[in-house]
């Protein structure tokens, strides 16, 4: 079987892009890990799988794939490299996409720019929701991990997020405590890690550790958790400047009742053929 692909990042967070509305490919798990892989693969963060709609009021269907070959519900730099994807294959002209993905439907703008600005849809904020094992919605969890007691921030943007605020972020613990935190047990579903250093209300400094990719160079949805959890705190406006080891993102949220926006660049790599 060939595949033909796009490399695409968003901030450095890399993807292989696959058109399957004009081809019929299937991955196992296994396969998926094997491309993932940077030695032995194409090497990527995410895969990206894109689908002819569901329904006649959106435009494509999109499935997401981590690293380890899980498949998840959301990714915010997957959305914007998707839209500049479906128009550079001539799949779309539209400038403005819905999408359909496994946590929800989001809408995609190109901005006069080329950047690409995500309507994310409203976070999810309940316990049952992100989902968090608590009796009730709090502003802080207080997490227990092995001697740490950790007060976490969480919501889900389609995906699962926790929020842990830092002092430094060069020093944060994001490759000791991240994988401690994704695997945590009040996290049923696992959880994306970001540890987050507030400048000052309308910027902050991000790294975070993926569910199932480790830490990449930035996460479009992560930033979005990151701007929810920090307003939410009041700590953070409603428009704020995220920068990610791989670049920066801009985000805006009014409130509850609103949904998130997200802008940003998509940047394609280049096309490739692999033969499975
Ligand atoms: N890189 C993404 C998020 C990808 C999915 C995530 N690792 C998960 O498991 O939920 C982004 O830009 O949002």
């Amino acid at each position: 079987m060939l595949v033909n692909f796009s490399k695409m990042h968003g901030l450095g967070n890399d993807f292989m892009v696959v058109d399957n509305v004009t081809q019929n490919i299937f991955l196992s798990r296994d396969q998926i890990k094997r491309l993932a892989d940077r030695n032995f693969g194409v090497g990527f963060d995410q895969l990206l799988m894109v689908e002819a709609p569901y329904s006649p009021d959106l435009d494509f269907h999109y499935r997401i794939f981590n690293a380890d070959g899980s498949e998840v519900e959301q990714c915010g730099n997957g959305a914007r490299c998707f839209a500049r994807f479906v128009r550079m294959k001539g799949l779309t002209n539209k400038h403005k996409i819905a999408v359909s993905t496994k946590g929800g439907n989001i809408v995609l703008y190109i901005e006069k720019d080329g950047q690409v600005t995500v309507n994310m849809g409203q976070p999810m904020l309940e316990p049952k929701e992100i989902p968090l094992k608590a009796s009730k919605r709090e502003l802080t969890y207080i997490l227990r991990q092995q001697e740490q007691t950790l007060f976490v921030g969480a919501a889900s943007m389609g995906n699962p997020h926790c929020v842990i605020e830092v002092d430094d972020i060069d020093t944060a613990e994001v490759h000791t405590l991240g994988p401690l935190v994704e695997e945590h047990e009040r996290f049923p579903k696992k959880a994306n890690v970001g540890f987050m250093q507030v400048i000052d209300e309308s910027h902050i400094k991000l790294r975070v550790w993926e569910r199932g990719a480790g830490e990449t160079l930035a996460c479009g949805s992560g930033a979005c958790a990151a701007a929810v959890v920090g307003q939410l705190q009041n700590k953070l406006g409603n428009n704020v400047k995220v920068d990610l080891p791989g670049g920066s993102l801009q985000i805006r949220w009014q409130g509850e009742g609103h949904a998130v926006k997200m802008t940003g660049p998509a940047e394609h790599v280049f096309d490739g053929q692999i033969a499975l």
